[in-house]
C-alpha cells in the first residue's frame, strides 16, 4: 500500500480487510464502519478513494482500524482519557470501547472530579475550541499525551507539553479539503450575496423587484495568507475560478508558480480577495490588522477560516461598519461563540460558526485519527500525525 496504487486495488483491498472477522469485530460487516449511517456503499467508495488519493501517506487506516478495541487490548481500559467538552459522538463511542472516557463537561464538581481522577488520566482529547493548557496540564500529573481533534493546535500550551515530555497530535490532512471548500463557498457567497439574497426570497421581496447586481468571482486576485496544506487547497480551487493567486508566508515558496508578497500589506494591496489559512502563532496574532484591512480597501474581501485571533477583529468591524472594507466571510471569531453584534445587519457580511472541517464524513476520519494516535502511544508505536 505504500507509494502508490490503483483505484481498482485499493478497493479490493479495502473490502477485504474490512471484511475480516478477526480484524475489526465491532463493525458493520460490508460496510467501512463509521461510514455506515451517513453515506450509501457508492458514496462510501467514492469517499474512501477521493482520501486515498489525497491523503496516500494515511491510506492504510480508512474504514479499518487496523488495531483491536479495549476487549483484545484490555491494558487500556484502565487508561484515563479526559475529554474536556463534547465534540462528536462517534469520537466518544470509540474512544469508550477502548480507554476509561471521563467526560469533564457532564460532572458538576470539575477541579473535584480532575483531583480524583488525576492519577488514572494519561491522555487529554481536546480540540479547536477546548485544548490542554498550562493549567490543566499542571493537575494531571500523569499526563503522556493530547490528542487534538482538529489541525490547529493552538488551544494547546506546546511549550509546557515539551518541558514535562508530553505528546501532542492533531488531525491534519483528512480535514483540508472541507475547510478549502469553505473558503471558497464564503467567498461567493459574500461576493454574490447568497444569503442575502436567500432572505430576499423567503421574506417575499422578490415579488417586488429584482435583487440587485453583485460582484464577480471568476477572474478576481485571490491572495492567501499561508500556503501550508490548507492555502493551497483553496488555491487550487480558485484557479478554478480562473483567479490569478498571490500568497504570503515567512518565506517564499520558489516552486510554485503563484506571486509571492514578502509582507501581508503588499499581500493585500494586490488582491480582491485575501483568504487567512495559516496556523495561529504569536506571530500570526492579529496578522490582518488595520493597515492590511486599508490596503484590502473598500473592494477587497477578507475571508477568514483561520482563527479568530488573526484578525483585529474591532479594526474588523469598524472598518465594515464605515465602509473601508468590502465584506467579510468568517468562520472564526476572536471570543467564540461571542461573535461582535454589529456585523449582523450588514449584508456583505456572511458568518458562520466555525463549521470549516463540520461534515459527517471528516469528522469520523478524524475520530479516527484521535484514537489511532491514542492506541499507537499506549501500544508504543509511532504517533501518526505527531506535533510534540
Ligand atoms: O478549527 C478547526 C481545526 O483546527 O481543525
Amino acid at each position: 500500500m505504500a507509494g502508490h496504487y490503483n483505484t481498482l486495488g485499493f478497493g479490493c483491498k479495502l473490502i477485504s480487510i474490512c471484511l475480516h472477522p478477526t480484524r475489526r469485530p465491532h463493525f458493520t460487516p460490508f460496510l467501512p464502519f463509521h461510514w455506515s449511517s451517513s453515506l450509501n456503499t457508492t458514496q462510501q467508495q467514492t469517499a474512501v478513494h477521493h482520501y486515498q488519493s489525497t491523503n496516500p501517506n494515511l491510506s492504510h487506516r480508512f474504514g479499518c482500524h487496523q488495531s483491536k478495541p479495549s476487549t483484545e487490548n484490555p491494558t487500556m481500559e484502565s487508561i484515563g482519557v479526559l475529554m474536556p467538552a463534547p465534540m462528536s459522538s462517534y469520537l466518544e463511542q470509540e474512544l469508550e470501547k477502548r480507554f476509561n472516557l471521563l467526560k469533564l463537561w457532564t460532572v458538576p464538581q470539575k477541579p473535584q472530579f480532575l483531583k480524583d481522577h488525576s492519577s488514572s488520566i494519561r491522555a487529554v482529547v481536546g480540540n479547536a475550541g477546548n485544548g490542554a493548557d498550562a493549567e490543566l496540564i499542571e493537575k494531571l500529573p500523569k499526563l503522556e499525551i493530547v490528542a487534538s481533534f482538529s489541525v490547529g493546535v493552538d488551544k494547546v500550551d506546546l511549550n509546557k507539553c515539551r518541558e514535562k515530555g508530553i505528546r501532542v497530535t492533531n488531525t491534519p490532512d483528512v480535514l483540508t479539503d472541507d475547510v478549502a471548500d469553505l473558503a471558497i463557498g464564503l467567498t461567493l457567497a459574500v461576493l454574490r450575496r447568497l444569503c442575502e439574497c436567500d432572505r430576499y426570497v423567503r421574506s417575499g421581496q422578490w415579488k417586488k423587484g429584482d435583487y440587485k447586481l453583485t460582484t464577480k468571482f471568476t477572474g478576481k486576485t485571490v491572495g492567501i495568507i499561508g500556503l501550508g496544506r490548507i492555502g493551497k487547497a483553496v488555491a487550487k480551487r480558485a484557479e478554478g475560478f480562473s483567479c490569478p493567486i498571490a500568497y504570503y508566508s515567512r518565506t517564499a515558496k520558489p516552486e510554485l508558480k503563484y506571486k509571492y508578497y514578502p509582507s501581508v500589506v503588499e499581500l493585500a494591496s494586490n488582491c480582491d480577495v485575501l483568504v487567512v489559512a495559516c496556523p495561529l502563532t504569536e506571530e500570526t496574532r492579529h496578522i490582518v490588522n488595520r493597515e492590511v484591512i486599508d490596503a484590502l480597501g473598500p473592494k477587497g474581501v477578507l475571508i477568514n477560516i483561520g482563527r479568530g485571533p488573526h484578525v483585529d477583529e474591532a479594526e474588523l468591524v469598524s472598518a465594515l461598519v464605515e465602509g473601508r472594507l468590502g465584506g467579510a466571510g468568517l468562520d472564526v471569531y476572536e471570543k467564540e461563540p461571542e461573535v461582535p453584534e454589529q456585523l449582523f445587519g450588514l449584508e456583505n457580511v456572511v458568518l458562520l460558526p466555525h463549521v470549516g472541517s463540520g461534515t459527517v464524513e471528516t469528522r469520523n476520519v478524524m475520530a479516527d485519527l484521535v484514537v489511532e494516535n491514542l492506541e499507537a502511544h499506549f501500544l508504543k508505536k509511532p504517533l501518526l500525525t505527531p506535533v510534540v
